[in-house]
């Protein structure tokens, strides 16, 4: 468990973090998005000591980091790849880390198996790519079979067996009833694998939700239906809540406010042949750029262009 309360950090004239405060629990995947520079770097850091907040406090499994006396078993954080010593072998880097924290010889070989760095253990760290990198990150964080696992943006500069492997890791470890914590900037990723979103913007909390709810606030999945009797489906399915497009005349409808199965089990019941029912995801992505649109930092160039023409 992760607790912010008034959690502020400043550097100089940046305020990184203003005045957060949110609750990671256990059990769950919780996705920390934000656009670039929102502040998910410095937060993290902070959850870890490895920064002072200015005011303000954040606590892991109920106390300050630092008052942990074996803090490498309460939490395991990837904060950069490659923070191991590249002279290094992956071995012996967790074998040194294992020693100094009074963990096990034999933790060192789970968690290689578990991240799936057995052929290349005795390889130097620093010959490894930046995916190998992010299991040996990934490794080090585990290593204390810690209650609360921190990584921020695990996925970056991964292959796409890779990225899978991170989604089917996460879950897993949440299913265990541990807490996990993710970073990215990336909507679409978050939402194949976080239950809880946490969306900062400029050190601001701007949403404290759960993936299903940002779907139901973005106007819900809509259901595309295709049938020879378009009238009579619309008649069938009109209620309270339904909202349905289509073109007169048209065989195909889109359902707002129905699941593919409501509006499938409706159709069998009036005797209505279907020849689509498919259901259109809501875009996420949209519903996050727009909750951070006027808390973007860094703004690209485009902009710039659209304005000088
Ligand atoms: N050590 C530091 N000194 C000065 N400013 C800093 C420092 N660390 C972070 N900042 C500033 O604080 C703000 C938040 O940065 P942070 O790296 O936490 O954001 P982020 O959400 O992790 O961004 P990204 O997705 O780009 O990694 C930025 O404006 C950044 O420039």
């Amino acid at each position: 468990m992760i607790e912010a309360k008034q959690l502020t950090k400043k550097y100089g004239e940046t305020t990184a973090v203003d005045g957060l405060e949110f609750t990671v629990r256990p059990g769950a995947v919780t996705g920390f998005l934000g656009p670039n520079g929102a502040g998910k770097s410095t937060t993290m850091r902070l959850v870890v000591g490895l920064d002072a907040p200015t005011t303000g406090s954040v606590t892991v499994n109920g106390k300050h980091y630092k008052e942990h006396s074996a803090p490498l078993q309460e939490v395991g954080a990837l904060l950069e790849a490659k923070a191991a010593h590249p002279g290094r072998s992956a071995y012996n880097h967790l074998l040194a880390q294992a020693q100094t924290h009074g963990i096990p010889k034999r933790r060192v070989d789970e968690v290689i198996e578990l991240t799936g760095l057995q052929s290349v253990a005795k390889k130097r760290s620093g010959q490894f790519s930046l995916g190998m990198g992010q299991r040996l990150g990934i490794a080090t964080a585990l290593l204390g079979d810690p209650a609360t696992i921190m990584l921020d943006e695990p996925v970056n500069g991964l292959d796409p067996e890779g990225v899978l492997w991170i989604r089917n890791l996460l879950t897993r470890l949440a299913e265990e009833g541990r807490t996990v914590f993710v970073s990215s900037h990336l909507m679409s990723e978050m939402a194949l694998v976080a239950n809880r979103l946490i969306i900062v913007g400029r050190g601001r909390l701007l949403a404290d939700t759960t993936v299903d709810e940002l779907v139901r606030e973005a106007g819900g999945d809509t259901v595309r239906v295709s049938t020879a009797d378009a009238a009579k489906l619309r008649d069938a399915l009109a209620g309270p809540g339904v909202e349905i497009l289509g073109h007169a005349g048209s065989e195909e409808l889109e359902v707002n406010g129905l699941s593919a199965r409501a509006v499938g089990a409706t159709a069998a019941e009036h005797g209505i042949a279907l020849y689509e029912l498919t259901t259109k995801k809501v875009s996420l992505e949209k519903a996050f750029m727009d909750l951070t649109r006027d808390e973007v930092v860094y703004h690209g160039s485009t902009e710039l262009k659209e304005r000088a023409a």
